[in-house]
């Protein structure tokens, strides 16, 4: 694609993303230029083949897209300093849970194209699961070089902004509940005497797995469910335990109360 890339925060996301568009080829380490104020994450970067910016400008100077990767609660801030050496030229993509296009263009001022984006870490993998909005100065060029970036990484929709919250609870914070899931599966493997690398590895394939069969084979995942429950058998006593337990409900739950949490952000 060519692009040069650069990231305002090198932290967790941000190395997911840059290593991601790496091995997939969209854009590579050393056309990706990072600026944090962290030494082992600017020396982690450099490692891969990454510039260090001296300064934001610097960064904005050399790249045509630049990631907004600090916590939300550093966003507006950073926008206010970047905002007179940003202009039409240089695409912004926010990555930041709960923080608005409209904040966000208010702190970079009028021109500034701004891409609002939920991403998540498996993007690290190739297996990203995301949303993104698009700001009022953007053009179609700007979603669309939005969406060939991300789209190399896994799957990115286009939503309206006021779905973004909601893509939080489910994709942003998503791997999180996974790997809880993986884990207490793996317990549960140890506990009836496998040894934990063998529960772990058939915990994550299962996990993989059952997802594939959701994306690959289009059917409802009760379907697929129903497939693997015999009569009397074993699956559904397990299946009969986790509703006894509210796993439904827990995991609605879970979801809700990471979009809530988004939605509190964009107040504050
Ligand atoms: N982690 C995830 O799975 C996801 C995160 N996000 C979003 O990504 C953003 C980043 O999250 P994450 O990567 O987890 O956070 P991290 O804390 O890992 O990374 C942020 C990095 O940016 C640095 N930083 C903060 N302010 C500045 C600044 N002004 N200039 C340079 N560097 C700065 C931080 O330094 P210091 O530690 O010293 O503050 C830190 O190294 C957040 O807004 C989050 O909502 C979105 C989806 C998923
Ligand atoms: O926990 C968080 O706030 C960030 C946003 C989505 C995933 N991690």
């Amino acid at each position: 694609m060519g692009l040069r890339v650069g990231f305002v925060g090198a932290g967790q996301m941000a190395e997911a993303l840059c290593r991601g568009f790496d091995a997939a080829g969209v854009a590579k380490c050393v056309d990706m230029t990072i600026i944090d104020r962290n030494q082992p994450r600017r020396d982690l970067f450099a490692s891969w083949g990454c510039k260090i910016g001296a300064s934001n400008e610097e960064v904005v100077k050399n790249v045509d897209v630049v990631f907004i990767s600090v916590k939300p609660y550093a966003v507006a801030d950073l926008l206010r300093e970047m905002a007179p050496f940003l202009g039409p030229n240089v695409l912004v993509v926010s990555i930041a849970a709960g923080v608005t296009l409209a904040t966000m263009e208010d702190a970079a001022g009028a021109g500034v194209p701004i891409m609002r984006v939920m991403p998540n870490t498996p993007c690290l993998v190739g297996c990203l699961a995301g949303a993104m909005s698009k700001g009022t100065s953007c053009t179609p060029e700007h979603v669309d070089t939005t969406a060939r970036l991300l789209g190399a990484v896994g799957k990115c929709h286009e939503v309206p902004e006021s779905k973004m919250d909601a893509v939080t609870g489910v994709s942003g914070s998503g791997p999180a509940y996974i790997y809880q899931v993986i884990e207490a599966m793996a317990d549960g493997g140890v506990l009836a005497g496998l040894p934990r690398a063998v529960a772990q590895d058939l915990a994550a394939r299962t996990v993989m797995g059952a997802a594939k069969m959701v994306l690959e084979t289009g059917k409802h995942p009760g379907e697929l469910k129903d497939a693997v429950t015999s009569p009397g058998g074993t699956t559904i006593a397990a299946v009969h335990h986790l509703e006894k337990c509210g796993v439904r409900a827990a995991f609605q739950g879970a979801v809700k109360a990471a979009a809530d949490r988004a939605h509190e952000l964009s107040k504050s």
